[in-house]
């Protein structure tokens, strides 16, 4: 997919949002875009996803079928869960099936029944990311979709975009927290002054000193602790369970807590 001296403002007399941007998306791409805000990376995700047509130039070679998750899904719909993505599997031409899968894998099964404007922000989230799931997309624009997340669904949504990616599919995210910073391949975009520019991979760009922090958790959140590490690109070792003292220069009663390594990117 090529963008080519992409340029856009919103009307006649607004400033231009972006100005001879460039940039090509080969298949299996997973690009982060960054930047500060306002600078329109919301902007530049509709417009890739084909909700914006281009003031100038032009966005050629889109894949066929889009999955668009905005930043802020539009609950103030009167369906419910189920009828809404019942409507959106019928408008993509997909089997009820795949809203049944998304649901599960999203955390998302007990929300069905409930009205869109009876949801809270995070389960609205949920909703919007399984509409763009749902027909298997080429081109997935996720507008910063960990945002508001349960730890649960936000170690899931990195092996869901790993998935795409496996099958060809080009994935773009917004992502101010880095929630995929740790994503193998990821590509990084900045969009500033109107431009984009293609950043240094994290590997590449000096980030590799680790720090080894150990950590005493509850047993009961021991599991859920780890998948967020994890989907934030930490490697954790857990080094097992402690129903006493933990000695040395941890303190304090630890029974029932579950003791892990944790190697993460050191602080600056
Ligand atoms: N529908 C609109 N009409 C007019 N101006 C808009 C519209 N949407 C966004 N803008 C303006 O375009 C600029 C870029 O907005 P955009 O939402 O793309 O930035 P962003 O980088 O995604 O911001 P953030 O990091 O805060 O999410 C901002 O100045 C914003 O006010």
């Amino acid at each position: 997919m090529r963008i080519a001296s992409l340029s856009f403002r919103y009307g006649r007399h607004d400033p231009w949002i972006l100005s001879d941007a460039g940039l090509v998306l080969d298949a299996g791409d997973v690009v982060e875009v960054t930047g500060p805000n306002g600078t329109g990376k919301s902007t530049l995700l509709r417009l890739v996803a084909g909700l914006l047509r281009p003031v100038r130039g032009s966005i050629e070679e889109r894949p066929r079928v889009v999955g668009y998750a905005p930043e802020r899904f539009p609950s103030d719909q009167p369906f419910t869960v189920a009828s809404y993505l019942r409507h959106m599997a019928a408008v993509r031409r997909v089997s009820t099936e795949s809203i049944g899968r998304w649901s599960e894998r999203l955390g998302m099964d007990h929300l069905l029944g409930q009205r869109l404007p009876d949801l809270s922000k995070g389960s609205a989230h949920k909703v919007g990311l399984a509409q763009a799931l749902l027909a298997e997309p080429g081109l997935l624009v996720l507008d910063e979709p960990f945002a508001g997340l349960d730890a649960a669904t936000r170690a899931e949504l990195p092996r869901i975009i790993g998935e795409v990616g496996a099958r060809g599919g080009i994935v773009v995210v917004s992502d101010h927290q880095g929630d995929l910073r740790a994503f193998p391949g990821l590509r990084r975009c900045e969009v500033r002054d109107g431009a984009v520019r293609e950043l240094e991979p994290v590997e590449e760009a000096g980030e590799t000193a680790l720090t080894v922090l150990e950590v005493a958790v509850a047993a009961s959140r021991a599991s859920d602790l780890v998948d967020r590490l994890r989907a934030e690109g930490c490697a954790v070792n857990i080094t097992g369970h402690t129903t006493g003292h933990i000695t040395g220069h941890t303190t304090g009663h630890t029974a029932g807590r579950t003791t892990a390594r944790v190697a993460g990117e050191a602080a600056e």
